[in-house]
């Protein structure tokens, strides 16, 4: 059975994290392979939060994921040193990097020489965007394998927050933030343009504290950041615990049965 159907919503329910990161497990496993087959590598972009230590739960043991075809990029970064506590890439290596072989020259950091002109790390970032993903087609925008993302209590995603100018952006690839209302204030982040054209976009959420959020951003239409992440011909999914599911309404599948 495929594990997508174009256009729809796929929200996939687990009993708990530890069951959410395994079928997260499979669910990356297989894209990896799809797109390593297809093009000989695997472009992944993640988010900080929770997210990766659900990714990496079971992933970082999995010897069936060819980890050094991965091109890593971070879907928003904090404007910190790259050793600092709020760093999303130091959070990634603690929970992902460290444990698999991803080339170095693949994990594409924010630039810490720039992190004080969150402009010139936005620049930076999307140099270093154009390296990998401006070949012969001459894209107008990246399209990564797979972007993974949270989400915030406010419905925020990357670091695209509710009512922020940032929300408008339909140009450029990657934006300063210098007023982001979750801290660190100062940050880059991916736009809706680069979120939109992925072939599949996930979000991972769990905990009770995600409950009301998720009915709302999947139960009622709307404008929140997160619901506007729509993959133009991509797929969209959520994997998501029961806790954070308990007052969706949605069709549901259970995750690892349909995976
Ligand atoms: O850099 C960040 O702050 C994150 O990328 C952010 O967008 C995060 O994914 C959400 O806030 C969800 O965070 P939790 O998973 O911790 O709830």
């Amino acid at each position: 059975m495929p594990i997508h159907t174009p256009g729809a919503t796929q929200i996939y329910t687990f009993p708990d994290t530890a069951a959410l990161s395994k079928g997260l497990d499979k669910y990356v496993a297989k894209l990896s392979q799809e797109a390593i087959k297809r093009h000989d590598k695997f472009t992944v972009a993640i988010s900080g939060g929770s997210l990766p230590k659900q990714l990496s739960a079971v992933l970082k043991d999995n010897q069936s994921v060819d980890f050094t075809k991965w091109i890593v990029y971070f879907a928003d970064e904090r404007c910190v040193p790259l050793d600092h506590e709020d760093s999303n890439y130091l959070l990634a290596k603690k929970e992902l990097f460290d444990y698999v072989n991803i080339p170095e020259e693949n994990i594409h950091t924010i630039n810490p020489d720039l992190i004080n002109d969150p402009d010139e790390a936005a620049e930076d970032y999307i140099s270093q965007l154009a390296g990998t993903f401006a070949t012969k087609d001459s894209v107008r925008f990246p399209v990564f394998d797979l972007i993974l993302l949270g989400v915030g209590p406010d419905g925020h995603t990357c670091s695209l927050f509710p009512d922020h100018e940032l929300l408008n952006e339909t140009a450029s690839w990657c934006a300063p933030i210098i007023d982001s209302p979750k801290p660190p204030p100062r940050r880059i982040t991916f736009t809706f343009p680069v979120l939109n054209h992925a072939h599949h976009v996930a979000f991972v959420a769990a905990g009770a504290g995600k409950q009301d959020m998720l009915h709302q951003l999947l139960d009622t239409p709307g404008q929140l950041p997160a619901q506007r992440v729509k993959p133009i011909t991509g797929t969209l999914s959520w994997f998501v615990d029961d806790a954070a599911a308990a007052k969706v309404t949605s069709t549901k599948h259970q995750g690892l049965e349909r995976l």
